[in-house]
């Protein structure tokens, strides 16, 4: 990228002077500030490093970037520098704030089709000039869109963006996993061959519905449930029932975009020249079309918190206090899911219970929007057979009884390795995946992922059966569209409320005080915007067992419906309990005969039987023992590494410093 900085701003807090705040992210808070030595208003962006971890290369690497483009459409960093453990990176004010919170405070319902198309080519050129200099987005969304008073737009946020170049060639598809889930690509959550640039393209397409909507599809889902319906379900797109202010060439520009095989979805450099911009106006037309009659942005940040924390306080007895912090996050619409993968395996669990609803009823969701869609500039015969013949094979929805069908027959084009895609949502690496997952220390992790992909198929059949009084918890019945942010919490109280969640268990949700808390821990690691709590990390070993000496069984409460993540701990237990019952009955039977003092011939029989498969009890007894020894080093194993992992943050801070020092 070219280098730009002429003017050198200052690296000293003391330079700058912080007004009221703008915006806040996951990791930091943006600030109006003036730069008193060039007396200009500027905006800093004061990240927490505390709460960054171990991601100070992410930080470092956006800053970079930030610092290094030449782009009207792109936000800059003028500079940044280190302030006691925060990073103030210091940008352009953007005065009408983001797309995202102009319609949070005047749009609720999205914009008209030429404000939009205007917003979305200047985000494309942004995007043309991303690409062509080697880097991905990865967090294309309206709440990265930032308008100028001017009616300047700029792609901002680059806490996520690759470089493609960093690493060479090899690099170019990348194979980590961050981003949003509801704007993320289906290549993204796969995990399977990496992605590229197509994956903004998804992005931007999600992008285009958000600013058509006023919210992107799925946004009201847990992020699993995003997750498996971006894999599972058509793409989503405009519905010529229910969009029909929009025009046909926008919905072709959305569903050119939203197109599985990222192969088939248009280059940045292509889709800029599709007809759908044709519509877009100049600057001075958004300043008249959205930002007139706007209050300040400050003020305006300070409603729509003071609008959050009202509902917050409406739904505090519903949703409990500890809710709060994730309700604000995703209120405010910005990417703090807190993955866990507890979180993510108990909506699993929950997949679908609500889908049989609102999929009839959400046309973002429903299949029909692609039917008459024919995608000019790009031929139909470029489309995946699902969306090309989607008006033909599409089973109707409005039954709400396809979901089951709908799940089941596409199970089979859910990632081969489920898995793995539940651990990128972690954006940590293969050691830690395994060290995360208590239930898969020593099992292959294929195993590990049969047992997910077993699980989340038997999640399907046993919720055919339990759908009329699964349906008291779609959210359509609890709520309306209109207050579309209040349902996420009674999603995530679910998910913060639950232990390995068994699909009977799931129906007590609604009963709070019944389900037990199990509080999420402590943060142990995190990268980008993914962590991993000490929760996900604590083994959990079989609960409810207990040996029934009548019946001659185990009675372990988890096997009966086992969620993934008790599948192991259950097959350990009947393991031990098949133990202690042979051993049980190789005493009975010494007893018998030596009572009886002689031996009966099928007793004969049966004890030379149970003595020969002696041998293979005893090498269980060895295997056995040297699974624990196993999880035991796989547990220290990983607390070295989170111990050199914090060594080396350490390190880095202290690095920063110095070299913030010299710069001095
Ligand atoms: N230069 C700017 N001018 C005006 N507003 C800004 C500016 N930069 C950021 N904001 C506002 O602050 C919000 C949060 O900033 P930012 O997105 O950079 O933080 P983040 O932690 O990266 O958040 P996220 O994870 O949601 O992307 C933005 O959505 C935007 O509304």
């Amino acid at each position: 990228m070219d280098y730009v900085s002429e003017k050198r701003y200052p690296v000293n807090a003391k330079d700058y002077k912080l007004y009221e705040e703008i915006g806040e992210g996951v990791s930091a808070t943006v600030y109006r500030a003036l730069c008193i030595p060039f007396n200009q208003i500027v905006a800093i962006k004061v990240l927490d490093l505390e709460k960054c971890n171990n991601d100070l290369d992410g930080i470092r690497r956006e800053v970079q970037t930030m610092s290094l483009i030449d782009h009207p459409n792109v936000l800059r960093a003028y500079g940044s520098f280190t302030a006691g453990y925060s990073l103030w990176v210091v940008m352009p004010y953007m005065a009408g704030g983001s797309c995202l919170h102009i319609m949070k405070s005047a749009y609720s319902e999205g914009f008209e089709e030429p404000v939009i198309a205007t917003l979305l080519r200047e985000t494309l050129k942004a995007l043309v000039y991303i690409h062509e200099h080697g880097h991905i987005h990865r967090d294309v969304k309206a709440g990265n869109i930032l308008i100028d008073s001017d009616g300047t737009v700029k792609l901002a946020d680059f806490g996520v963006s690759a470089c493609m170049f960093d690493t060479g060639d090899r690099q170019r598809s990348r194979n980590t996993f961050v981003g949003t889930p509801c704007w993320m690509a289906p290549e993204v959550m796969q995990q399977l061959h990496g992605y590229d640039f197509k994956a903004d393209i998804w992005s931007f397409g999600i992008t285009a519905l958000e600013l058509a909507h006023g919210h992107a599809p799925f946004s009201k889902y847990p992020p699993m449930k995003v997750l498996l319906m971006t894999l599972q379900n058509a793409p989503p797109g405009l519905d010529y029932e229910r969009d029909k202010k929009f025009s046909k060439s926008f919905k072709e520009m959305v569903a050119a975009c939203l197109v599985k095989d990222p192969k088939k979805r248009p280059t940045s450099e292509k889709l800029l020249k599709h007809h759908f911009f044709k519509n877009a106006r100049s600057h001075d037309y958004l300043v008249r079309a959205i930002l007139d009659g706007l209050p300040p942005l400050g003020e305006r940040f300070k409603m729509l918190k003071a609008k959050e924390a009202d509902l917050l306080v409406q739904n505090k007895d519903i949703y409990g206090d500890k809710e709060q912090i994730s309700q604000q996050e995703y209120i405010r619409g910005i990417s703090a899911w807190n993955f866990n993968l507890e979180d993510l395996k108990n909506q699993a669990a929950l997949i679908q219970d609500y889908d049989c609803m609102s999929n009839a009823e959400d046309p973002d969701l429903s299949g029909k929007q692609m039917d008459r869609c024919n995608i000019d500039g790009f031929p139909a015969e470029k489309l995946p057979p699902k969306i090309a013949n989607h008006s033909i094979s599409a089973p109707s929805q409005e039954d709400g009884f396809n979901d089951l069908h709908d799940l089941e027959t596409s199970l089979p084009s859910f990632p081969s390795k489920p898995l793995q895609a539940l651990k990128g949502c972690f954006d940590v690496g293969e050691e830690a995946v395994g060290a995360t997952s208590p239930n898969c220390k020593v099992t292959s992790q294929t195993e590990c992922e049969q047992q997910v992909l077993m699980e989340l198929s038997s999640s399907a059949m046993d919720q055919e059966s339990e759908r009329n009084e699964d349906n008291a918890l779609s959210p359509k019945k609890v709520i309306g569209d209109e207050n579309r942010d209040l349902l996420q919490p009674k999603y995530q109280s679910e998910r913060n409320y639950s232990g390995p969640l068994l699909h009977r268990q799931k129906r007590d949700t609604n009963n709070l005080s019944s389900v037990e808390d199990t509080s999420e821990g402590a943060v142990v690691q995190r990268k980008g915007r993914f962590k991993v709590t000490s929760a996900d990390l604590s083994p959990k070993g079989p609960t409810n067992c207990c040996f029934n000496p009548v019946g001659g069984g185990s009675a372990c409460a988890t096997i009966s419906n086992p969620a993934a993540s008790s599948v192991l701990p259950s097959l350990q237990c009947i393991l031990q309990q098949n133990t202690l019952q042979r051993e049980e009955i190789l005493k009975l039977i010494k007893y018998v005969e030596q009572t009886s003092g002689k031996l009966v011939e099928s007793g004969e029989a049966a004890t030379n039987d149970l003595l020969q498969i002696s041998p293979t009890w005893t090498r269980e007894k060895e295997l056995q023992a040297q699974f624990i020894g196993l999880q035991q080093s796989v547990g220290s194993l990983f607390e070295e590494l989170q111990r050199q992992k914090m060594k080396n943050a350490q390190l880095e801070r202290q690095l920063n410093a110095f070299f913030n020092k010299e710069r001095e």
